[in-house]
């Protein structure tokens, strides 16, 4: 594998260094109680040769003894001392923290603000859990590192007081090893760097990849997804093993520069015994300066400190990506960058937001007169009378004096049968269990092929009902049938305002709800909803369309949309907004072929064009919903004729005639 280049430590340490900077007297207070947490270490080695050569050896044992009291005593003064350490080590880790984040979230906001750097959400978690890895490792490494550091210059300062002779048989594999070690440390600090970056590389892959499910499944991408992933991940256990490997040179370092002196000792001590240049006691604590502290520090010190220490290297590296002014572009590779690159990761999502929720039923039921509920309504809860509009008080009321209209000839199915009618009963929805209601008791029949507009301020639950009417969402309580029973997704067709279109051909997507879609028909639908120069421009209905995002806009993608809906044998189809990517008069061809579309036919109308066009119009406002035409709203809602004064009307947009004569009825 190839490992990443190392990046300049020194800046992250300066970083570290000045994020440290108010920590100057828990640092004075920890410095000295090391000096007495390393009182055994620089003693131990002397007191035991002292016992040895003045009281067990020189036959006076409780001199010995009273040696082996004192060392003792260190150690009770050691543990004192690390008992004492905590608070200043904590004083110092603690605000470490607080400002490194400061900084991260400073430089992160200025490079947003000031040079248009990406922000993304997972950059920015990603570099408060490396924040935090910092402040574990400065943790660590103070609790760790510094009194091993501690403890080998004790060991050698006490080792050297003892016997210089044996001091230099120690220090010359020692001092050797430790500078062999510091070399291959680089490498392995590389390595570490490369881990990290391959760990990222691996959690926005992995990000994307969730995130753009949808997408992918949608455009057939699920294998070329995890073949990216998988690359991504193999990258990442292959700078593991890299680092694993180099560091396991660790294991000469400290054979070499541990137990290498012991055994030169022992070789050398019988005849500096022997001369005289040192003492048995001298040999015995040199070699418990050696066992007893430098091999384990060495240990350690070449294992999880280096580690930790080329971890802290690379993490604050990365962060100071981070902190970086804002003037300084943001480098590549680096905390917060977008991920480019081939594959799902870089395919733009295209327009997704809820696709078609299917078909139903067979056609049936032949045309002719339809009659609609006129005169005086009344029901459970209220009642209306009178011109128009009034409204009762869980149900949608039809206004009073409605009269019954003969629909035109050749309607076709959308003067279907009686049992086809849209029924809503008792609708409650509210979206959790604590959420205020959306709809609340709403009552409504939309008889078949009717159509009905939606209208009402921003977020008052138009698209919601729709949901609830295509049977994308589930009731709270009530019900809402077709033709006597519930609806699910399969039976009613709902296009939303995003429109959602695949990575295949246009006869691909224009035909996805039509089993067996001949091109005829295909081609009827695309002429119908006003999709015939787009399906030219695009090369047809077998022209692939490889970037639905990218190469066709929203209003293209809401066309090739309609027409799928279009050409499937829904019964029902609710447009939710669907057509408010289009121009005005692409909008009225597109809704007055649906219109004419055999079927029922539900609007939820974002221009006044839309609601003069169908012919009742549901008012839903966060009072009581009201229902008319819109000539008998305007006079007996006057929050519908506010609703209608900010909408500008063309001119002859009130000339369509309704295309049934069925009113949408209280029951
Ligand atoms: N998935 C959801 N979870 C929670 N609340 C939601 C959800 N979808 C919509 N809402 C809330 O329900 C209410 C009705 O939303 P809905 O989208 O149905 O309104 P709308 O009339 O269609 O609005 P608009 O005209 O802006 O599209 C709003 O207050 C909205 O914030």
């Amino acid at each position: 594998m190839t490992t990443a280049p190392l990046a300049d430590w020194r800046p992250g340490m300066r970083l570290l260094r000045e994020s440290l900077h108010g920590s100057r007297g828990p640092a004075l207070r920890v410095a000295l109680w090391s000096v007495v947490e390393s009182a055994p270490a620089l003693a131990a080695g002397w007191v035991l040769a002292t016992a040895l050569d003045r009281g067990f050896l020189a036959g006076r044992p409780s001199t010995g003894l009273a040696w082996l009291v004192l060392l003792a005593v260190l150690y009770a003064a050691r543990a004192l001392a690390e008992r004492a350490l905590f608070d200043p080590l904590a004083q110092i880790v603690e605000p470490l923290r607080d400002e490194l984040v400061r900084r991260v979230v400073r430089g992160t906001l200025g490079g947003a603000v000031h040079h248009g750097r990406a922000t993304d959400a997972a950059g920015v978690s990603r570099l408060t859990s490396q924040v935090d890895g910092v402040r574990g490792i400065v943790g660590a490494l103070l609790r760790t590192a510094r009194p091993l550091a501690v403890t080998l210059a004790a060991a050698m300062l006490g080792l050297g007081a003892l016997s210089p002779v044996l001091a230099v048989v120690v220090g010359v594999p020692v001092t050797l090893s430790v500078v062999v070690f510091l070399v291959i440390l680089r490498a392995v600090t590389r390595r570490r760097l490369a881990v990290v970056v391959a760990e990222e590389e691996l959690a926005t892959a992995t990000a994307t990849v969730l995130e753009a499910g949808r997408d992918i499944t949608a455009l057939g991408a699920e294998e070329q997804a995890a073949d990216d992933v998988r690359r991504t991940a193999d990258r990442s256990v292959d700078a593991v093993l890299a680092t694993a490997r180099a560091g396991a040179v660790r294991v000469p370092v400290v054979l070499f520069g541990g137990q290498l002196p012991v055994l030169l000792m022992l070789l050398a001590a019988p005849a500096l015994v022997e001369r005289g240049a040192v003492s048995a006691g001298e040999v015995v604590g040199a070699v418990m300066y050696v066992t007893g502290y430098l091999i384990p520090a060495l240990n350690m010190m070449t294992g999880t400190v280096a580690g930790m220490w080329s971890q802290l290297r690379v993490l604050t590296s990365r962060l100071v990506l981070a902190t970086a002014p804002a003037d300084v572009p943001w480098p590549a590779g680096g905390a917060g960058e977008t991920p480019t690159g081939d594959g799902p990761r870089g395919t733009p999502a295209s327009g997704v937001g809820g696709a078609v929720s299917g078909v139903g039923g067979a056609v049936s039921g032949g045309g002719g007169m339809v009659s609609g509920v006129g005169g005086a309504v009344s029901g459970e809860g209220g009642s209306a009378s009178g011109g128009g509009g009034m409204v009762s008080d869980a149900e949608v009321a039809a206004p009073a004096g409605g009269r019954p209209v003969q629909a035109p000839a050749g309607d076709g199915l959308r003067e279907a049968s009686a049992g086809e009618d849209l029924v809503v009963r008792g609708l409650t929805f509210a979206y959790g269990p604590h959420a205020e209601p959306v709809l609340h008791g709403m009552s409504l029949t939309v008889p078949a092929g009717d159509h009905l507009a939606v209208v009402g301020p921003s977020g008052i639950g138009k698209s919601t009902l729709a949901g609830l009417l295509a049977g994308v969402e589930a009731p709270t309580a009530g019900t809402v049938t077709l033709g006597g029973t519930p609806v699910s997704p399969g039976r009613i067709a709902l296009v939303p305002q995003e429109a959602y279109v695949f990575a295949g051909t246009v006869r691909e997507n224009v035909g996805y709800l039509v089993p067996g879609p001949d091109t005829a028909a295909l081609e009827r639908a695309v002429e119908a909803v006003g999709a015939t120069d787009l399906v030219a421009r695009l090369g047809g209905l077998d022209a692939v369309i490889d970037d639905p995002a990218g190469t066709l806009s929203s209003g293209e993608r809401q066309l090739v949309a309609l027409a799928r809906v279009y050409a499937s044998p829904a019964r029902v189809v609710v447009l939710d907004e669907a057509t408010c990517h289009l121009d005005m008069a692409a909008e009225a061809a597109a809704e007055a072929a649906f219109a004419a579309r055999p079927g029922t036919l539900v609007v939820i109308a974002h221009r006044l064009t839309t609601a003069l066009r169908a012919r009742r119009v549901l008012l839903i406002d966060g009072g009581r919903p009201v229902l008319g035409s819109h000539a008998e709203l305007l006079v007996s809602s006057p929050a519908y004729a506010s609703l209608a004064g900010h909408w500008a009307a063309p001119a002859g947009a009130a000339s369509v005639a309704p295309r049934t004569d069925r009113d949408v009825s209280v029951t």
